[in-house]
């Protein structure tokens, strides 16, 4: 080290002479690599070699003394930092034993070889070994401050020692360089400074370490001294949004104190709470009392909210009569969801409703209509006649009566309406059609209640979906209002091939023909029918519809009512197929026999009273042949058996006779259990088929070979001019009594 030192101040820069030469070979063989290279090529003054000694304690840099030919010129300045490292590469990787390579002449001994640094000592100059930084100090490969790093010209020039430094580097170090003696050198910046904080803290006298001018103007700046007065901020984002650290810390302290809160109140309330009861109170087990849905209270009073009259009304419902508690054992507990769970059909007690599956069969060629409708001159004709009149009454109900069985307008079967009801709407009950208008306009096929079915024997037929109530009005027969001409005329003409007639007498010579017309025309007929066909006048017209009889319908019954038919001809008589215990085997009218009906109603209703009402009925039923409604067992009843009737050979439509209009008799006395009378005249005209084997004979007249069925049975109620004089007697006299009910005559 020693020597080294004495080479430099004796002006012996280390390679010094090859210097040029190097560089001038340098340039034209190799291009420069670094800026550093590139500077020192195009630098015409020769480059001074910067040794760096690293010192722990202090910084010493070591200049060699420049001889006066070396002054630096003054185009460019050479600056030297005796602060910067110079680091011999090839000494550190170990690649400065293999020797040197010779080019173009080179004598290698003395040749100056280039390293990051710019200038380096070569592994043959003196004592060069002492200088190897890795055998001295590690710190020496701080790459940090090495001015390879210095891309920048200007870092670069920072990184050179400047004379001035170099000077009081020189000026430390002695005249002799001795001040270097034994000093570490220091190998970076940071170092440096380092050092130079800890000599001024320390005090290190003697040992004054010189700053760079740009250092010593930073020196007194907070930085410098490390101190930080603006600490880092971290901010907070979570999901995308900034949270604010002050906002967030007094969350946490809210939720502190809450907890705190929390955790003082329990233990307030533990502090006041008695001490639990060490015994429970027993439970007791419910036990159900009543059924499956027990516990579930059915209204106290549903009269609540009512007015007297309302009450009273109300307690006259059926349904709502008191009735006996039912002592039935209920159903096991579970029974209902044990039931859910074994997956069994729910099934109903009895048949609500239930309408048929879809894809029934339909009827063909039926054109249907709910109204009945005047045809060609049958609307002229029925306005003409004088019967209209007679289509007058008016009932003298009281409205507690309701316009019940005792109603004279439904006795005659007239329907009650504004006109001619003396309760009003809301307390009568005679207004059927107007009901079943009302429950159609509601719709659904339900309050329809029926529905066409395809029977097995019988072509179509009808059932119902729902229940009816005894007398409950079904449906309208309704169809096509035609005079006999025109019927006569269609059944020649239109319906000359037809199997099956929808014709019946109706009114006032009049027919109603259903071949268009509503789903009545499909009942079929039965000897033990559930239902019946009445004429009732509605707002002074007649209509015809299918009631139910005297038992209610239940749901998928098959509704039928008793033609009462008339064949006309032994070749047209049908054979019945109702299945009924009392068939008459034949499509046929019912059983005559019976007395002048004049004299039995009189026998009927004498001596009327409690407990005879029933007799009367039985007896006026046995009189109009009503013969479903006949008690069995009864002595009348042998009486009421058919005894087959000649049948007589229609000759022309003509002979149908229409049923007539009902009249009103003397003022009539309702009689208790007294029912309408049926006034069904059904028209049935079947073409007949030929015997198998035979041929077909060829008809002549249609009319022959059709069959046909009218009415047997009229009903003739005496005149209402009668009725009203009588009707005039009974309000002086203000008592009821009965001088007729009806005639009944049989026509042909
Ligand atoms: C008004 S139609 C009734 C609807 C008819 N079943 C249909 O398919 O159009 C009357 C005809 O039905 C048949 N019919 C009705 N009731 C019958 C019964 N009890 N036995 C046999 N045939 C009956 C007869 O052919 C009769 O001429």
């Amino acid at each position: 080290m020693l020597s080294l030192f004495a080479a430099i101040e004796s002006g012996d820069s280390i390679s010094a002479s090859t210097d040029d030469s190097s560089n001038l070979a340098s340039s034209s063989s190799t291009p420069p690599t670094t800026v550093t290279d590139s500077d020192s090529l195009h630098s015409d003054a020769s480059k001074h070699d910067v040794i760096t000694v690293i010192d722990d304690s202090t910084v010493v840099a070591v200049a060699p003394a420049l001889p006066a030919s070396d002054v630096p010129s003054p185009r460019r300045p050479q600056r030297a930092r005796a602060s910067l490292p110079v680091y011999n590469l090839a000494k550190l990787s170990g690649t400065s034993a293999h020797g040197k390579r010779r080019a173009k002449g080179d004598i290698v001994a003395t040749r100056r070889r280039r390293t990051i640094a710019g200038t380096t000592v070569t592994p043959g100059d003196a004592d060069v070994g002492a200088l190897d930084p890795a055998s001295t100090n590690i710190d020496a490969l701080n790459l940090e401050t090495s001015p390879s790093k210095r891309s920048t010209p200007r870092a670069q020039r920072l990184a050179r020692p400047s004379p001035r430094s170099l000077r009081s580097v020189a000026r430390l170090a002695g005249p002799n360089g001795a001040a270097s003696a034994g000093a570490t050198p220091v190998s970076s910046i940071t170092a440096k400074l380092s050092a130079a904080k800890r000599g001024r803290n320390n005090k290190v006298v003697g040992k004054p370490v010189k700053l760079s001018r740009e250092l010593r103007r930073l020196q007194d700046t907070k930085e410098f001294n490390h101190i930080d007065e603006n600490p880092v901020i971290h901010s907070v984002w979570s999901n995308g949004k900034y949270v604010d650290p002050s906002q967030a810390a007094e969350r946490q302290r809210a939720r502190k104190r809450a907890k705190v809160e929390v955790a003082a109140e329990i233990q307030v309330k533990e502090e006041s709470e008695e001490p639990v009861a060490q015994f429970k109170k027993r439970r007791v087990k419910k036990y159900l009392s009543k059924g499956l849905y027990s516990g579930q209270e059915v209204t106290q009073d549903i009269t609540r909210g009512l007015t007297a009259n309302e009450k009273k009304q109300l307690a006259q419902l059926p349904e709502l009569m008191p009735r006996k508690e039912n002592k039935v054992m209920p159903a096991p507990i579970f029974t209902g969801f044990r039931t859910l769970l074994a997956g069994r059909d729910f099934k109903l007690p009895f048949h609500v409703c239930n309408p048929l599956p879809p894809g029934q069969p339909k009827p063909d060629e039926w054109k249907k209509m709910t109204k009945n409708r005047f045809i060609g001159e049958s609307k002229e004709v029925w306005k003409k006649m004088p019967h209209i009149l007679d289509y007058q009454s008016k009932c003298v109900c009281k409205p507690e009566d309701g316009c019940a069985e005792t109603c004279q307008n439904r006795i005659m079967l007239y329907e009650c309406d504004d006109t001619n009801c003396n309760i009003g709407k809301a307390k009568c009950t005679n207004r059927a059609f107007a009901d079943l208008t009302a429950r159609r306009a509601k719709g659904g096929k339900y309050r329809v209640g029926v529905e066409v079915i395809k029977t097995s024997d019988r072509g179509y037929g009808v059932r119902s979906n729902r229940c009816f109530e005894p007398h409950q009005i079904i449906m309208e027969y309704a169809g096509e209002i035609i005079t006999e001409e025109e019927c006569e005329r269609r059944m020649n003409e239109i319906y000359k091939n037809n199997e099956c007639y929808y014709l019946m007498s109706f009114d006032q010579n009049m027919i109603i023909d259903a071949t268009t017309g509503s789903i009545a025309r499909f009942v079929n007929h039965s000897c033990n029918p559930n239902c019946r066909m009445i004429k009732w006048i509605v707002s002074g017209q007649p209509r015809m519809a299918l009631f139910a009889g005297d038992r209610p319908i239940m749901t998928g019954e098959e509704l039928t009512y008793d033609y009462n038919f008339d064949p006309f001809s032994a070749k047209n008589v049908q054979k019945c197929l109702c299945g009924q215990p009392n068939c008459r085997g034949v499509l046929g009218p019912k059983p005559k026999g019976i007395k002048p009906i004049k004299e039995n109603i009189k026998v009927a209703t004498k001596g009327r009273g409690k407990g005879k009402g029933k007799g009367g009925k039985r007896k006026l039923n046995e009189l109009t042949g009503n013969e479903e409604n006949v008690e069995p067992g009864s002595k009348k009843r042998k009486m009421q058996q058919p005894k087959p009737k000649p049948i007589r050979t229609l000759k022309a439509v003509k002979a149908l006779h229409p049923i007539k209009a009902l009249k009103p008799a003397k003022t009539l006395k309702p009689v208790k259990g007294l029912k309408p009378l049926k006034t069904l005249k059904p028209i049935k005209l079947v073409k007949t088929k030929p015997a198998k084997g035979t041929k077909p004979k060829k008809a002549i007249n249609s009319t022959k070979t059709a069959k046909r069925a009218y009415s047997k049975v009229s009903i003739k109620i005496k005149s209402p001019v009668k009725a009203k004089r009588q009707q005039k007697k009974q309000e002086i006299s203000a008592s009821i009594t009965v001088s007729a009910a009806a005639e009944i005559t049989a026509v042909v």
